[in-house]
């Protein structure tokens, strides 16, 4: 049985109840029991205030042995547990998910500094993506293969092992619990290592889960950078998933090379939004605005962060796009109900988009609106910037090529299609893309050409469950958020048996 959840209101601040909803536990969960951790702790902080909020347990070397080891005893009997046992233990725990949801996303908004009514979609969506994989296990099936001599040939697919998940800051609760249900509907055993600026939610999710599933299932060690990289490295780990930057990609690919163990690796996006002339303007400008995900400051992968507007439109574009967002988005407290852009969710991340908005002046971009830290009283302890909007962007600009992760968006002005979609696929990364058009042949022949994963026509930001996620180039390896993301869990056995 889980602790009934604690009640909060439905509007207004929420800060008073922060240190109700904290964790009581360590950071380290392995063999179904907490464990204390003999390495240092990592103090967790309140993006909004600078409050200090809780110190969580970071796992040293013993410390990811012992996860491992549990992950590894527990692997064979969760593998032969039955597809559908397992699918009933994910549907409790996105039960327990949902019922638990407002804790959570005001935890995530303590810890990461996203606003809290979004990040109740990221619980709702978490608990989304463990029925999904519940409903999918009995899809973990193989094929018959005709041969010439009669012999039965078929195909099993079997899971891997232990897992290691590891995951950024940026939707800390939502890929905790969202991204363990395709690795245990598909029979392996799971290490979560979450993000070291905001751990909180996932030890309170250990939590909500304790005691569901049988010991060494579902594990989990805090920890920074180290910790990661010791898992990645490590020899019974069987198959490494990572959110996180294309550095951190490039490193754990490098580590699981000695083991030959799988990656999946969803990665950074510079990420274009094209307009075209015909466009809708009116929902171009609000995808524009939406595209960029102000609301958590820009701080995700998926972010349009390039806006390409035709010149015939730019002007009136722009203008309408600074009203739009001036109407939509201001930086407030994140754990205030009414709040729609929340905090950086770092020192790190603040110092790197300022420096980036720097970067931007100096190369001497235009800038529209923002440009600054919030100038608030009230906001003078957290760390929030304007959002920011800078048009006459070159290719050659920093603010044009690298990944910011920060609520800074860059505008290009074009007229010639095939130029323009060179510069928009003259870059390393390739995860999503959105196009705005009223014509079906302009937006299918811009998708046909634009090299990304992932492209909204007349649409932007929203991920569809089932709809497979995932980088081309350096944006990553692999599919989430589909049928792939559970097969990439998996390994296929081919059976070969002579008859008569
Ligand atoms: N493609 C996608 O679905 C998403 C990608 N991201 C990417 O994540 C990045 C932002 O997060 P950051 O914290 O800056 O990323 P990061 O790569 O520094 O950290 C992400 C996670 O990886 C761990 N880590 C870092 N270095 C590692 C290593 N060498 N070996 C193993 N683990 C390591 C960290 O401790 C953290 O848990 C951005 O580049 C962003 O684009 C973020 C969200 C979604
Ligand atoms: O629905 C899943 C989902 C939503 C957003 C993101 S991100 O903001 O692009 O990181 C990832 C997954």
């Amino acid at each position: 049985m889980t602790a009934a959840p604690i009640v909060l209101p439905d509007s207004g601040d929420l800060s008073p109840y922060v240190q109700r909803v904290l964790p009581r536990s360590s950071g380290l969960f392995w063999d179904g029991r907490w464990h204390e951790g003999a390495d240092q702790a990592i103090a967790t902080f309140n993006p909004s205030t600078g409050e200090r909020l809780a110190d969580v347990t970071s796992a040293g070397s013993a410390e990811v042995d012992a996860a491992v080891a549990s992950a590894k005893a527990a692997f064979p009997a969760w593998a032969e547990t039955p597809p559908l046992q397992r699918a009933a233990l994910l549907r409790e725990a996105a039960r327990r998910v949902r019922l638990h949801s407002r804790e959570l996303a005001l935890l995530d908004a303590a810890n990461c500094g996203n606003p809290v009514r979004a990040m109740q979609m990221d619980a709702e969506i978490a608990a989304t993506q463990l029925d999904y994989f519940a409903g999918l296990v009995l899809e973990i099936k193989g094929e018959t293969i005709p041969t010439a001599n009669g012999a039965l040939n078929y195909t099993l697919r079997e899971p891997l092992g232990p897992v290691a998940r590891i995951f950024p800051f940026n939707h800390p609760f939502m890929f905790a619990a969202g991204k363990i249900a395709a690795p245990l509907a598909a029979g392996n055993t799971v290490i979560l290592k979450p993000p070291e600026q905001a751990p909180l939610s996932t030890i309170r999710l250990m939590e909500i889960l304790d005691g569901l599933f049988p010991p060494g299932v579902l594990n989990c060690i805090a920890g920074g950078r180290e910790t990661g990289a010791a898992l990645s490295a490590h020899p019974d780990v069987a198959a490494v998933a990572l959110i996180g930057s294309v550095g951190a990609g490039k490193a754990v690919l490098r580590s699981a090379a000695d083991t030959m163990k799988r990656t999946l690796l969803e990665l950074g996006g510079k990420n274009a939004m094209v307009i075209y002339p015909d466009a809708d303007l009116r929902s171009a400008v609000e995808g524009a605005v939406r595209g960029m995900n102000f609301t958590w400051c820009g701080q995700s992968c998926g972010s349009t962060s390039r806006l390409y507007v035709h010149r015939s439109l730019h002007d009136e574009f722009m203008q309408r796009m600074a009203e739009e967002l001036a109407r939509k988005h201001r930086p407030g407290i994140a754990t205030h109900l009414d709040t729609t852009m929340g905090a950086l969710a770092s020192r790190a991340q603040y110092d790197r988009a300022l420096h980036y908005i720097q970067a931007g002046i100096d190369e001497g971009a235009v800038l529209l609106t923002g440009g600054h830290a919030a100038r608030d009283a009230q906001l003078k302890d957290g760390l929030f910037i304007e959002p920011t909007i800078f048009t006459g962007v070159r290719p050659d600009m920093r603010i044009a090529r690298e990944e910011i992760f920060g609520p800074v968006l860059s505008v290009f002005s074009w007229d010639d299609e095939d130029r323009m979609l060179v510069e928009v696929n003259g870059t390393e990364l390739g995860l999503t893309a959105s196009v705005w058009t009223t014509s079906l042949n302009t937006g299918l022949r811009a998708a046909k050409r634009i090299q990304s994963g992932y492209v909204w026509v007349n649409e932007c930001s929203v991920h569809i469950p089932g709809a497979p996620f995932g980088g081309y180039k350096q944006s990553g390896v692999g599919r989430e958020e589909s049928k792939e993301e559970l097969l990439e869990f998996t390994q296929l056995k081919n059976v070969n048996v002579k008859l008569g």
